[in-house]
């Protein structure tokens, strides 16, 4: 297998297979000072939900209070008191207009180093989170697609997918699985995503299609495994047939005990995995949430019908 040494850039493999180390001064970023915590208590609320998931008593896995974040570089506000609750079972959508914030807001639920935390609190499995590595947070069980897949020339496909599912069980404590074996586990499993098994061979998405990335970041979620499986725009760029597919393998790997949280843009895809409560985001809040009707309004009647201003 070849010898990778990954880079420091947060994207889908090296946050999933948890093989980077942040540096400490951008560990910093991802920390709420107390005073901080304290002051967000004073955060104007918003909807979150608290119903029980699928089959009765859910447990809760993800709670997200009074959340804000700023942009590290700039100091800019992206995120202004989030409040979102999440149980065992549960499909969450969260829908919005360009630049409301939705893709910042998952993005620093994987401790994403480009923001910093400036209030409020995240509680995953009973553990805060913001006290959690990113790389914790992938063994944890948090898995992220990411809206741009990157490209990793010089490493191909199943060998970046061999050392993520290996670097996973290191952490978890199981042995690994050498190539051959690995060869053999994720095989089955082209299926569920109708991927060509050439796409194995070739360099981590380079060249390949819009839907050839997304399906790869599917792949790499079937491989994986999750108990939070967060898909930034996974619809974009798909021919309906790719969306079916996607859909189909992310319909796949729901149980009563793990939970999606999805962007998109479009009701199309939550017409394939229906979602159990649908967010709209505005201007770094949750401004909404209901079911599936918002979604059919909203393509009908465009934000306006629905906005929370
Ligand atoms: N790293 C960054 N540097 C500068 N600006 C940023 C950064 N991240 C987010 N922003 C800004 O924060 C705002 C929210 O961006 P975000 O990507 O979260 O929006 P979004 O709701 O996901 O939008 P879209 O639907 O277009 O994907 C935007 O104005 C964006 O330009």
């Amino acid at each position: 297998m070849a010898l990778f040494t990954p880079n420091l850039s947060f994207n889908t493999f090296t946050y999933n297979s948890s093989l980077f180390t942040l540096p400490a001064t951008r560990r910093r970023f991802i920390r709420c000072p107390r005073s901080l915590k304290l002051r967000a208590s004073l955060a104007v609320d918003s909807p979150s939900t608290s119903a029980t998931g699928r089959g009765g008593a859910a447990e809760l896995l993800l709670e997200v209070k009074d959340l804000s974040a700023v942009i590290t570089e700039s100091k800019q506000p992206v995120l202004k008191g989030v409040n979102l609750t999440v149980r065992e079972g549960e499909v969450h959508a969260v829908m919005g207009k360009n630049g409301s914030g939705k893709s910042t807001f998952v993005k620093v639920l994987v401790g994403h180093p480009d923001y910093e935390i400036t209030g409020g609190s995240i509680t995953y499995k009973g553990q805060d989170l913001l006290e959690m590595e990113p790389e914790e947070r992938a063994v944890a069980g948090m898995f992220m697609s990411f809206q741009s897949p990157v490209e990793i020339p010089g490493v191909s496909n199943i060998d970046f997918l061999n050392m993520a599912y290996n670097a996973r069980r290191r952490k978890l404590g199981q042995p690994e699985l050498g190539p051959i074996e690995f060869y053999g586990y994720i095989a089955p499993k082209l299926e569920l995503v109708n991927m060509k098994v050439d796409l194995l061979n070739r360099n981590v998405n380079e060249g390949f299609s819009g839907g050839e990335k997304k399906r790869n970041e599917i792949l790499q979620l079937v491989v994986l495994g999750a108990d939070l499986a967060i898909l930034d725009e996974i619809d974009s760029g798909l021919d309906v047939d790719a969306l079916r597919d996607v859909a189909k393998a992310v319909n796949g790997l729901l149980t009563p005990k793990n939970s999606v949280l999805m962007i998109t843009h479009y009701l199309r895809l939550l017409e394939f995995i229906a979602p159990t409560y649908i967010h709209i985001m505005e201007n770094g809040r949750i401004v909404k949430t209901g079911d599936i009707s918002i979604a059919k309004v909203l393509e009908k009647e465009g934000y306006k019908a629905i906005s929370g201003t």
